[in-house]
């Protein structure tokens, strides 16, 4: 834009001025790419509900600024929401959770009840059926939701459930107890959709490492393992695979793996350098 404003002038002081401001875009195109060469690119990546946003969002509470009123505040629509599309869910999330699960004598009408919903052809709506109705509406984790000073609390939003579409990025430098890692990670946080894929695809090859969320048994995990050293090629030999295990929703845990993560590619870098 600079440039093309200052192509009115004339004479040797315009064509300076453009020399001079040409070359500071540059410098500062070159300054960037050098910056940008210390970020280490991690790409979050597994089936569509397998957790990824809920590690993006943890690390966002981690590592960064967390939420502000505002953003908690927009969570009330997405639990409104969460709550018709998974009520039948509700009654089955961890056992003793009143705050996430319905009471333990209102989940087998929760169950009836979604049951019910997810039939094509409703049953007459009887006595019986709306008393079951008020009970699970007087239930604490219905009641918590619907008062109107009900603002989203962070578990909450952990909680909440948005598809996601399109890439969102965080840059972020882990801290540990008292210290920072000095390392510098931007994190994509993907579409697990099958459509996505071409939003993302691109990212792959530029990236540090993959982060693969999903749920994984032992023989899965064998498996994977087999499958990743059958298939790397030698210009991913740089690659690192580890597996650790983590539940997106523990925060300590996503913590602690994500210290994993960041010894684990420190020691790599300094290897690569020739340092280790
Ligand atoms: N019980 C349980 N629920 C989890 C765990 N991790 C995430 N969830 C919940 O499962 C849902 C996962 O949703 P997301 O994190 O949005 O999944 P995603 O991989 O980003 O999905 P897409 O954006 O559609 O690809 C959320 O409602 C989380 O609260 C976990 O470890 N245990
Ligand atoms: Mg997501």
């Amino acid at each position: 834009m600079g440039l093309l404003c200052s192509r009115h002038k004339r004479g040797n002081q315009a064509t300076a001025e453009e020399n001079a401001r040409a070359a500071d875009i540059e410098r500062r195109i070159e300054q960037e790419t050098k910056a940008e060469q210390h970020i280490q690119k991690l790409l979050l990546l597994g089936a569509g509900e397998s957790g990824k946003s809920t590690i993006f969002k943890q690390i966002k509470l981690l590592f960064q600024t967390g939420f502000d009123e505002r953003e908690l505040q927009s969570y009330t629509s997405v639990i409104h929401a969460n709550v018709y599309q998974t009520i039948k869910e509700l009654d089955l999330s961890e056992e003793g959770s009143s705050k996430y699960g319905l009471s333990v004598d209102n989940k087998e009408i929760g169950e009836k009840l979604s049951e019910i919903g997810g039939r094509l052809d409703y049953p007459r709506l009887t006595a019986k059926l709306v008393q079951d109705i008020l009970k699970i509406w007087k239930d604490p984790a219905i009641q918590r939701l619907s008062d109107t000073n009900y603002i989203p609390s962070k578990e909450d939003v952990l909680h909440a459930r948005v598809r996601t579409t399109g890439v969102v990025e965080i840059q972020f430098s882990p801290v540990g107890e008292n210290k920072k890692s000095g390392e510098v990670y931007r994190l994509f946080d993907v579409g697990g959709q099958r459509n996505e894929r071409r939003k993302w695809i691109h990212l792959f090859e530029g990236v540090r490492a993959v982060i693969f969320c999903a749920a994984i048994s032992e023989f899965v995990k064998k498996k994977f393992e087999e499958l990743y050293y059958q298939n790397v090629t030698c210009d991913h030999q740089d690659r690192v695979f580890k597996i650790y295990r983590t539940t997106a929703l523990d925060q300590k845990l996503v913590k602690k793996t994500f210290k994993l993560v960041d010894e684990t590619l420190r020691r790599r870098n300094l290897f690569e350098a020739g340092l280790l």
